[in-house]
């Protein structure tokens, strides 16, 4: 008689996760023993004779799951089914190892499920993934906390620029000539310390910071497939955003009253504010047809122009670092000096425009999916 294993289980707003506990599990498909697997099978209800049968369907609702195992050790065999609660996409995925196997299942519509199963009184061998558990409010918690502070970021920032830019007597496109000036850091180091312009890292940083740390989760959300997002242009945003908040602005004290600082903060927030209700939106499976255009569309010329800023920044820190020589690396005596950071800065330079090209491709394309997707769905 099969035995049934233990199951544990967590949700996503995309997924299932189901971990079965089968210590050396060795499965069967179609009465051939391939090592450690599952087998699976969907089915609109719960099968009643071999699951066998079910191994190649595939449906539009799927509601329910069979998995078969054959234990090596004992030669038991392991079987459980489950019916789910709401329907599931046929496509799964499942990873085995000596203790367990590891199945993901996707959900047919995103949203949070209120159990797993159609029965009220889940069955015996169900329990929940502690190690993966998530409730709907920590899912949701992490974009708020970065909607909330970016927004205020932005907000904050414009309000500043209103306020305390009127009777400026500098004009603007000085302040921007001063932006853009490579020579000479110090110049604008100075005056004007209410201008807001030129004290957006003292009034800012903490929130940024702040932002900025909760951001490298979106990285790991992408690694563990917790959102459907790639990995390598989230690595790369989170890392060079990271790279110029920590190492160019937070290190060195000169660059704090630089105006770059304004444009790279603002130009920032500027998407932010639209990505992240976007995807608290998406939590809810509800959708906001400005907000998704703006989304897809803002990018176009924040992307570059946040780009060119962080460049702006990158090249101004260059004489500071040779100066201090912060982060330089000592050679020996014999040698008798050091390696600047400003080579690796010179080769940064380099890698921020092939990661602006692989992001903006990235941008695009999902630019085109989202928008193309709904066309076609449309006709
Ligand atoms: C290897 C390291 C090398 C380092 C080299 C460094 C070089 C650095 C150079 C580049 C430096 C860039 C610095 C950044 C500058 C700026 O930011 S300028 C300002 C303008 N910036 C932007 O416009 C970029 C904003 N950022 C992004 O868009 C993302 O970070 C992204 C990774 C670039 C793209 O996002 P992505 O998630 O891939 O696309 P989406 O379509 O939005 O999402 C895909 C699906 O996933 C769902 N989702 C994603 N996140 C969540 C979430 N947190 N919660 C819920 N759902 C989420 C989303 O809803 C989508 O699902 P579907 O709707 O079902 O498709």
């Amino acid at each position: 008689m099969a035995l049934t294993p233990l199951v544990y289980w967590a949700q996503r707003h995309e997924e299932i996760y189901l971990r079965v506990e089968l210590t050396d599990a060795q499965v069967r498909v179609n009465g051939t023993l391939l090592g450690v697997a599952v087998h699976l099978a969907y089915c609109t209800e719960i099968p009643s004779g071999d699951s066998d049968l079910y191994d190649h369907l595939t449906c539009s609702g799927c509601r329910c799951i069979s998995a078969q195992g054959h234990g090596a050790k004992g030669q038991n065999e392991y079987e459980f089914s489950l019916e789910f609660l709401l329907p599931v996409k046929p496509e799964v995925s499942h990873k085995s190892t000596q203790r367990q196997v590891n199945i993901t299942v996707r959900k047919a519509q995103r949203g949070w499920w209120e159990r797993l199963v159609v029965q009220e009184r889940k069955p015996v061998f169900l329990a929940p993934d502690f190690d993966r558990w998530l409730d709907e409010s920590d899912a949701e918690m992490e974009i708020r906390e970065k909607f909330l502070g970016f927004s205020w970021i932005f907000v904050n920032m414009t309000v500043r620029l209103f306020i305390f830019g009127q009777g400026e007597e500098r004009l603007l496109w000085l302040k921007v000539s001063h932006c853009f000036s490579f020579t000479d850091p110090i110049i604008s180091n100075t005056p004007l310390t209410s201008d807001s312009l030129y004290d957006t890292f003292h009034t800012i940083s903490d929130v940024m910071f702040f932002c900025q740390i909760l951001a490298a989760v979106e990285v790991l959300n992408a690694a563990f497939g917790v959102v459907r997002t790639s990995v390598i242009p989230t690595l790369i945003q989170v890392v060079g955003r990271n790279f110029v908040l920590f190492i160019i602005f937070g290190s060195l004290e000169k660059m704090h009253n630089q105006p770059v600082v304004f444009f790279v903060f603002y130009l920032w927030s500027a998407i932010e504010i639209f990505r992240y209700p976007f995807y608290m939106l998406g939590c809810f499976n509800t959708e906001w047809k400005t907000l998704t255009w703006l989304r897809y569309t803002v990018w176009i010329p924040l992307y570059p122009l946040g780009v060119l800023a962080e460049a702006v920044a990158v090249i101004q820190s260059i004489p500071i670092f040779d100066e201090n020589k912060f982060l330089s690396i000592p050679l020996p005596k014999a040698i008798g000096t050091s390696i600047s950071f400003s080579y690796f800065l010179h080769v940064y330079l380099v890698l921020m425009f092939l990661g602006l090209f692989i992001n903006f491709r990235h941008l695009y394309k999902q630019r085109n999916r989202r928008f193309h997707t709904k066309k076609r769905k449309a006709k």
